[in-house]
């Protein structure tokens, strides 16, 4: 097991936008964050993202998944090709199926090709252990979270928000001296976010995104269909709660044109953010947004008048929005290798405390 010191570990992400790999390295003993250092990004081909969609639902064993885990092991091996003087690697791998209720989920690729490959320890399948014991398996960063707290020096509450392909947002009590103590954290998906974006452009305009939200912003949100949505089970549930890439939301909108339907979209995910607000212990003074939704103003505006908080990327506080949560994997590695728990019942819903993932030597 790997001593109290500070380690420098390179964190592997690659989620569930599919538009390519994240890494980015960072100090720490796997409880302060001691510093940041390089990153990079690897974005998927056009064939490449075809073939991940293609995958969306395959669980292991299923022998499609063969070339699928190839594909993400290699462009993983090619970015880790790109850093050195590394001593660890946490390997989120790509998620193809979510299912927490019925224990299981999966992440392609596998950590044990990529410590043969780059002679370096791999901890990875961190989400495994936290379903098999009844938690959600997601989302895994709040973790993270908590110790950037306490890197900004907060001492109120605040709360992150992820905008991937799917959203998750983390409300964070920093008086709390650890992550797993209650009332230090409380965690969960808040709903679709940039995936039927993305979908809804890669079908009708052959594009992977609505870049800037600009479509958006020339559309008309259909208000009605917003609530009925947001009215739904799943955003009244408390939390701990997961959701898959997947989601109904395209054929919902499949009858507005593509800018009302863009309007739409961006409503709902921004709508999903405030309606999760509910299941917060008090609204935070701050809201700080990591993840690609951040570059798209017209949810960020939207997101910025529905909420009671101030709406900020976080590159205002000095992080780096893109690379937070393959940050957030290059912490949690270092604190499985220390046996440290990586999630708790505030964050997943697990039973207790528990270190998910494995650890794969070259
Ligand atoms: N300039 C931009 N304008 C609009 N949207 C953007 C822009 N840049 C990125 N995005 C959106 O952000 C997405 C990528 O976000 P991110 O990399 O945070 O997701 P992810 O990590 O793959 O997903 P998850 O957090 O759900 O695992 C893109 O697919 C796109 O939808
Ligand atoms: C099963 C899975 O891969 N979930 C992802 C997804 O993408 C965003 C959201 O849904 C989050 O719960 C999680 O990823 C981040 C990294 C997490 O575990 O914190």
């Amino acid at each position: 097991m790997l001593k109290q010191q500070v380690t420098r570990a390179l964190g592997l992400m690659s989620g569930t936008s599919l538009d390519g790999v994240d890494a980015a390295v960072l100090d720490t003993d796997g409880e302060v964050i001691h510093g940041f250092g390089p990153t990079a990004f690897r974005p998927y081909s056009a064939a490449e993202r075809a073939a991940l969609f293609a995958a969306q639902g395959l669980w292991q064993g299923d022998p499609q998944v063969e070339p699928v885990a190839e594909l993400i092991e290699t462009a993983h091996a090619e970015v880790m090709a790109r850093f050195s003087d590394i001593e660890i690697v946490g390997f989120h791998g790509q998620t193809l199926a979510h299912d927490p209720s019925a224990g299981r989920t999966h992440q392609a690729g596998s950590g044990a090709v990529l410590a043969l490959v780059s002679g370096l320890p791999v901890v990875w399948d961190f989400r495994s252990s936290d379903v098999h014991l009844g938690g959600q398996g997601a989302p895994l960063a709040p973790f993270y979270h908590f110790a950037l707290a306490k890197y900004l020096g907060a001492t109120e509450p605040l709360a992150f928000l992820n905008l991937g392909g799917v959203g998750n947002l983390t409300y964070i009590d920093p008086r709390h001296d650890r992550p797993d103590m209650p009332g230090a954290l409380l965690a969960f998906d808040t709903g679709p976010a940039n995936a039927p974006i993305d979908d809804l452009c890669q079908a009708r305009l052959g594009q992977p995104r609505d870049t800037g939200g600009v479509l958006a912003a020339q559309g008309t949100a259909d208000d009605a269909l917003v609530a009925g949505y947001l009215a739904e089970g799943y955003f009244r549930r408390r939390p701990p709660k997961s959701l898959d890439r997947a989601s109904d939301l395209g054929d919902r909108v499949a009858h507005l044109d593509t800018p009302d339907a863009l309007a739409t979209l961006a409503a709902c995910a921004a709508g999903a953010v405030a309606t999760g607000y509910e299941h917060l212990p008090d609204p935070p003074a701050r809201l700080l947004v990591c993840g690609g939704g951040r570059h798209n103003p017209e949810l960020m505006r939207r997101i910025a008048a529905a909420v009671p908080s101030e709406v900020l990327p976080v590159e205002d506080v000095g992080l780096d929005g893109d690379m937070l949560e393959a940050q957030a994997f290059a912490y949690l590695a270092v604190r499985v290798a220390r046996g440290l728990s990586t999630s708790c019942p505030a964050t997943t819903g697990v039973a207790a405390a528990v270190g998910g993932g494995q650890i794969s030597h070259p």
